[in-house]
C-alpha cells in the first residue's frame, strides 16, 4: 500500500501496510457542530487498537465511518486503500464483507437460533449449504459457544449474545474487525472475557478495533488507543497492557 503524508508515532515504514486511514476528516450531523473535526490517524494492519472518550464524543462515528455506513463532510477515509466515502454501490457488499462489524445494538434476530443468525451473512456469498453451515459451526466453536447453537439469543446471557454477535462478524473471515461497546451492560468478568475472544481473533492477524469507555479494559488490554474528545482524536501510540499481551507492528 502507498505511504502517506501523515507523521508515523513509531517511525519511517509504519504507514506502509496502513490499513484505515484518516485524512483531515470531518463530519458533522448539521448542527453547525463538528462531531468529529480535522482527524488525521492510521491504524496498520494487525493492530488491536482502542477507541475511547466520553459519552456522545463521537467514537460510533469514527466507526461508522470505517464501515462505510456514512461518510464524511471532508476529507478521507481509506481502508484497504480504497476510499471509503466514494466507494460505488456496487463495491459496498465487498467492503461489508471485509469487515466485521459489531453496532452497539447487537440486531441478533430473536426468532432464530445462535446457528441460524450465524449463518445469516453466508447466504448472499455462494457458499453452498453444508460449506455454509460447517464454516458457522467452526465461528460458534471460535467464540465459545458450542454446544448452544440451537438456542435463540434472548435465551443466552448478555455475554453470550455478544459472543454470537461475535461469531456472526466473523463468519465471513474478514480482515478487520470493529465493534462499539461491545462489553457495555456485562460485569467486569463478562467484559474481560469478550475482550480475550477479540484479542484471540487479533493474535491470528485480524486487525481489531474496539470502541470503550472502559478505562480498566483500556489499561489491562489495550496495546494503543485513541482518544475521541469533543471532536478531535488525540493518538496515545504503542502502549504494552497490563496483562502482557504483544505489541503488533
Ligand atoms: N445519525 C445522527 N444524527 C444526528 N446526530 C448524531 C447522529 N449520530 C451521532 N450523532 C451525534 O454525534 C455526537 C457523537 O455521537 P457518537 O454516537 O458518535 O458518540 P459516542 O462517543 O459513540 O457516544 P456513546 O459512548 O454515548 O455511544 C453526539 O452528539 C450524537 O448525538
Amino acid at each position: 500500500m502507498k505511504t502517506s503524508g501523515l507523521s508515523s508515532p513509531d517511525g519511517p515504514g509504519y504507514y506502509f501496510d496502513l490499513m484505515i486511514e484518516f485524512q483531515q476528516v470531518y463530519k458533522s450531523y448539521g448542527r453547525g457542530i463538528d462531531t468529529l473535526a480535522d482527524v488525521t490517524f492510521g491504524i496498520a494492519q494487525g493492530e488491536f487498537v482502542f477507541v475511547s472518550g466520553p459519552s456522545g464524543a463521537g467514537k460510533s462515528t469514527l466507526l461508522k465511518l470505517i464501515a462505510g455506513l456514512d461518510v464524511p463532510n471532508r476529507g478521507t477515509v481509506l481502508v484497504n486503500g480504497k476510499n471509503v466515502g466514494k466507494l460505488p454501490g456496487r463495491f459496498r457488499p465487498y467492503l461489508r464483507r471485509a469487515i466485521g462489524t459489531i453496532l452497539q445494538d447487537v440486531h441478533l434476530l430473536s426468532d432464530r437460533s445462535a446457528f441460524e443468525n450465524v449463518m445469516l451473512p453466508l447466504t448472499v456469498t455462494g457458499h453452498s449449504r453444508s460449506a455454509a453451515a460447517k464454516r458457522a459451526h467452526a465461528a460458534i466453536e471460535r467464540v465459545g459457544l458450542s454446544g448452544k447453537d440451537g438456542l435463540r439469543p434472548q435465551e443466552l446471557s448478555g455475554g453470550d449474545q455478544q459472543r454470537l454477535a461475535i461469531a456472526r462478524a466473523i463468519v465471513n473471515r474478514p480482515g478487520l474487525l470493529i465493534a462499539d461497546e461491545p462489553t457495555a451492560n456485562l460485569d467486569r468478568e463478562s467484559a474481560r472475557r469478550i475482550v480475550e475472544v477479540f484479542r484471540d481473533f487479533n493474535r491470528v492477524g485480524v486487525t481489531t478495533i474496539l470502541a470503550t469507555h472502559d478505562e480498566s479494559l483500556i489499561t489491562d488490554y489495550a496495546t494503543r488507543v485513541l482518544l475521541v474528545k469533543e471532536g478531535r482524536v488525540t493518538d496515545g501510540g504503542k502502549r504494552t497492557p497490563r496483562l502482557g499481551g504483544e505489541v503488533h507492528a
